[in-house]
């Protein structure tokens, strides 16, 4: 359905001399098949939006091809830019820029009413503004001003507007970031089940690691303008590629070790702490200067009268523990590192107290060394 193939885009620094230039996106390529919820998640500065912007046709990239259905959007080699209002993409930005001086209805009928949708007859802008309405469940306050709408509803009527052009594609940029906790999350459940129903291809940019993973058929992380992972969201955040992935998608705990041995069970990890054994490893090999990943709420708690020792078991004492709510969540010292573990809300373990955690080795994955780490995180 969408095809970005070699996407590069720099801009000119403006402080910096004329030479330098920022490279937002680097050589981006990815495929959204038709009917996914794609996700392009990233910390701020990364080139998420730079990118949206190019296949919305708001950017020019500087090389790459853009391809939507077969139809070119940009092809610097074919030397082909369709014109952002002739793309028929459906956008909703961060700043949603409703009319404040038109009503629900008039806001959804605007775009049919300009440009080349212009000659839309009367009866076929009511009825198609009725229908975008009516699907993100506003078709009741059409004739209300769009200022006296709740910050969710206003959003809402962002996104029919966004709809009633029957866009092949929708380009959502941080839509929900505007909004409170709560609105943001039940949003998120309405966005999805309407983005399924319909089944329109979307392309949505987040920081927001759990918006990302909970809404998306497939996820691209990007880091300097380029993409670090891309995959769906459960190989995202249990089989990171990389310590940047492991780390910007959930918190993960890192212990730098070396590959010291490959096993029947796994690889051995030699580690200040003691040997680990981890089921997979990614872009190391036996001799190599890693670190091992493990998520908090992979790591099992055994009660101190239980620590005997053993295979992947590290001994330690719980430096501080956290209430949030649905767990327990601990700052666990080792002799030499540190490691978060999390715990139902229920076991409660003292400060100060010593403790035994166990690190099962298939939840344990050897990733290359970035740079040298001063321990776990
Ligand atoms: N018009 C511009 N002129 C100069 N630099 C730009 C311009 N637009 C973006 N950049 C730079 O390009 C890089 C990527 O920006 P972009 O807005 O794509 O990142 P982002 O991941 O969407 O960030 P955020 O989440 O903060 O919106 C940043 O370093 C940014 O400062």
């Amino acid at each position: 359905m969408l095809q970005v193939d070699a996407l590069c885009k720099a801009f000119k620094e403006e402080t910096a001399s004329k030479h330098d230039r920022v490279h937002a996106v680097d050589d981006v390529t990815f495929t959204v098949e038709e009917g996914q919820f794609f996700t392009l998640l990233g910390p701020s500065g990364c080139g998420k939006t730079t990118t949206l912007r190019c296949i919305a046709g708001l950017e020019r990239p500087d090389t790459g091809e853009i391809v939507v259905d077969d139809h070119v959007l940009f092809s610097h080699d074919r030397r082909i830019s369709i014109a952002a209002n002739e793309r028929n993409l459906g956008m909703v930005f961060q700043s949603y820029a409703i009319w404040p001086h038109m009503n629900v209805f008039d806001n959804v009928a605007f775009p049919l009413r300009v440009g080349k949708r212009r000659r839309t007859p009367k009866a076929e802008v009511t009825e198609r503004v009725e229908r975008a309405l009516n699907v993100v469940e506003l078709g009741h306050l059409a004739g209300r001003y769009a200022t006296k709408l709740s910050g969710g509803q206003q959003q809402r009527l962002a996104l029919a507007r966004a709809l009633v052009i029957e866009p092949k594609l929708l380009l959502l940029d941080e839509p929900l970031s505007n909004l409170d906790a709560k609105l943001r999350e039940s949003l998120r459940f309405e966005l999805k089940r309407l983005q399924r129903e319909q089944g329109i291809t979307t392309v949505y940019v987040t920081h927001d690691q759990s918006e990302a993973l909970s809404m998306s058929n497939a996820v691209a992380v990007m880091k300097d303008g380029r993409i670090s992972q891309l995959g769906d969201p459960f190989d995202i955040y249990l089989k990171p590629a990389n310590p940047f992935v492991a780390d910007f998608v959930g918190t993960t705990n890192f212990i730098d070790g070396v590959v010291r041995e490959q096993t029947p069970d796994g690889w051995v990890v030699h580690t200040a702490d003691g040997p680990l054994t981890v089921a997979a490893t990614s872009g190391v090999g036996v001799g190599d200067e890693c670190v091992v990943c493990v998520r908090p709420e992979h790591v099992e708690v055994l009660r101190d009268d239980s620590s005997t020792g053993g295979d992947n078991v590290l001994t330690g004492e719980v430096q501080t523990r956290l209430f949030v709510g649905e767990a327990m969540e601990y700052q666990v010292r080792l002799p030499n590192s540190q490691l978060q573990c999390r715990t139902p809300a229920a076991a409660r373990l003292s400060s100060g107290k010593p403790v035994s955690l166990h690190l099962p080795p298939a939840h344990c994955t050897a990733l290359p060394r970035p740079e040298a780490r001063a321990g776990s995180r």
